[in-house]
């Protein structure tokens, strides 16, 4: 991407901003003040030099008199001090301006910036939320967290320099170029002799580093997930004395971003230093040649000053643009990055800004749910070769089957988390695939065999599975809480396991029934509980059997054979539905499974 393309992709990125547009106005305000500058500085020199030295000079000085007189000095005429004071009134305007417009200019870029920061958090934050729950199974929690922090602060930090400094940088250097043309030709092909070596300098040390940068961005992006693996998998890691084998796979990441760093600053690093030795040799010059073309009368000292001044003006732009383009280049990368996030495909809703989808309140029926000829597979895995299955209204059905036999991927299809290939699933009659996604999960609580929690107290995270316009039974809740060490107020951490599997359990199962839902789905929820607790969970449960169409994935006999029936998923299809006594007396494969002595 070259950096006129990527400046346009990042202008049709963030939109335009009216801020932005005025920091510019003033930033131009500024550069063409500064570069007027000069010019009346070197008129206030000549009046100077002139009137002092026209003053001190005798009538018919000789060839001194010539010179004199050629530089506007002129026996017996002093300084002429309304001219002094009238250029200074100028300067002193120009000078106002140049402050004022840089610190008003600085403010609105600031104000802009970290609003437009603020407008692609929220982006990566919608788009987390519309992602399709199956794409951010693969991911690593730690790379969709850098895309977040790092990567976006790096991205960030270019834009004021894009839309502002940039472009100020650009047309100073342009407006300094013709400035020096104007005054003095000579002395602006001496100092333009440097810009092909600066140019040609700044290509290839861009070139160079950029491989390097973007390893240093990939490789920030692998140690943030390494970090983040590490921290979730702490008691792991420490139980199978893990640590040295991850300190080494961490070691190596950080190896790898120290040389990338190191290699691409080292490129960056060269050209500043070399531009400052390139500038000092011009200045040299200038010195040199233009203390010869002073006596020769060519130049005057307000002109020579004011090529010195120009000189340096045109200096300082050139190597901030070349300082500036390798952060440019970083930011690209990250911007890159941060694009390619926002650029993944989404689910078509629902999303946090989706409407809420309004409740039927309390005057409503359970659903009935019918699974027909439903096939699905994960990349070229088929799982599911024409499941048909109905969970009827108000009932609860069980699901078992052996490990890996697809119940949890029945699950995630009724929530839409993934989309049959063929078949259907209706809620009540209606295809599922045509309802919004917001309006099937309106409907569902869900408990999985991997309770999720968020750092804070029980009732918090239990009034987190509420749905407005539902009034869940308080008491049942309340049952299940009363098995917590503290009640509501027990203190739950989403990173550490500070309340036991059983007791997460019984929290996420009153958090599904404080939302009072139609459709409950159960995936091994009371795996972890003790026979008093599931007793407890059952009760619970019970409370809302005739509300609620319930969908039980589980292993555990005495789970499965409070259910009203039962379906056996074997070979990617339902094979055999009824109750257990009828299950257990047809000997087919439910017998097998649980007939000789129920596994428990
Ligand atoms: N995101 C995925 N990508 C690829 N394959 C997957 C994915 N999720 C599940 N699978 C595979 O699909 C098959 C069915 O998985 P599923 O989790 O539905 O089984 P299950 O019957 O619920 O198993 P268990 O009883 O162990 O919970 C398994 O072989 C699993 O490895």
């Amino acid at each position: 991407m070259n950096v006129v393309q990527a400046v346009r992709e990042v202008r049709a990125f963030l939109g335009s901003d009216r801020r932005l547009t005025f920091a510019l106005v003033l930033a131009l305000i500024a550069a063409a003040t500064s570069v007027v500058i000069p010019l009346l500085l070197a008129r206030m020199t000549d009046i100077i030099f002139s009137g002092v030295v026209g003053t001190k000079l005798a009538h018919g000085a000789g060839d001194l008199g010539d010179i004199a007189d050629r530089l506007g000095a002129h026996a017996g005429v002093g300084i002429d001090w309304h001219s002094l004071w009238a250029v200074a009134a100028v300067v002193g305007v120009a000078l106002v301006v140049l402050t004022s417009s840089r610190i008003c200019g600085g403010l609105l870029v600031n104000t802009a910036v970290q609003r437009a920061i603020r407008r692609i958090r929220e982006r990566v934050e919608n788009k987390i939320h519309r992602l399709p729950v199956a794409a951010l199974e693969g991911r690593r929690r730690g790379e969709v967290l850098n895309a977040m922090t790092v990567d976006v602060d790096n991205f960030s930090s270019v834009i004021g320099p894009i839309f502002v400094q940039l472009p100020v940088l650009i047309l100073t250097i342009l407006a300094v170029a013709t400035m020096l043309l104007v005054i003095s030709p000579f002395f602006a092909l001496i100092i333009f002799a440097t810009i092909p070596v600066t140019t040609v300098l700044a290509i290839v040390v861009l070139r160079l580093a950029k491989p390097h940068m973007e390893r240093q961005w990939k490789t920030t992006a692998a140690i943030t997930a390494h970090v983040e693996d590490v921290y979730s998998a702490r008691d792991m890691i420490a139980a199978y004395d893990g640590d040295r084998q991850t300190a080494a796979e961490f070691d190596e990441l950080n190896d790898r971003l120290q040389r990338a760093g190191q290699t691409g600053q080292t490129w960056s690093a060269t050209l500043t230093p070399t531009l400052t030795f390139l500038n000092a040799i011009v200045f040299v010059v200038i010195a040199v040649l233009g203390a010869l073309r002073m006596l020769e009368g060519a130049v005057t000292l307000g002109v020579l000053q004011a090529v010195v001044m120009y000189a340096q003006q045109l200096s300082s732009p050139i190597s901030e643009l070349t300082s500036t383009l390798p952060r440019l280049q970083s930011g690209f990368i990250s911007f890159g990055r941060v694009r390619a996030f926002l650029g993944e495909s989404e689910e078509d809703g629902p999303a946090v800004d989706d409407p809420v989808v309004a409740s039927p309140g309390r005057h409503r029926m359970p659903p009935r749910i019918v699974f027909d000829d439903v096939h699905f597979g994960y990349d070229d895995k088929l799982v599911l070769m024409g499941v048909d299955l109905e969970l009827a209204a108000g009932r609860t059905t069980a699901l078992v089957g052996a490990t890996g036999s697809g119940k949890t991927t029945i699950t995630s299809l009724l929530q839409r988390f993934v989309e049959p290939s063929a078949g259907v699933i209706t809620i009540d009659g209606e295809d599922i695939a045509d309802m919004a996604r917001g309006r099937v999960r309106a409907q569902l609580a869900v408990v999985t065999q991997d309770p999720w929690l968020f750092s804070g107290t029980a009732g918090e995270n239990v009034d987190f599975g509420t749905k407005e316009g539902r009034v869940p039974d308080s008491w049942m809740i309340d049952l299940l809480l009363a098995g917590l060490p503290n009640g509501r107020d027990t203190d739950v951490s989403g990173d550490n396991d500070i309340i036991s599997a059983g007791e997460k359990q019984l929290l996420t199962v009153a958090r599904a029934l404080a939302g009072d839902p139609d459709i409950l789905i159960l995936d091994e929820a009371t795996s972890a509980a003790d026979p008093r607790t599931e007793l407890v969970i059952g009760r619970g449960l019970e409370a809302l059997r005739h509300r609620t169409t319930t969908l039980i994935v589980t292993h555990r006999y005495s789970t499965l054979a409070t259910a009203d029936s039962i379906a056996v998923l074997a070979d990617g299809r339902i094979i055999e539905h009824g109750t257990a006594d009828e299950l257990l007396a047809a000997g087919g494969e439910f017998a097998r499974l649980y007939g000789v002595s129920p596994p428990e």
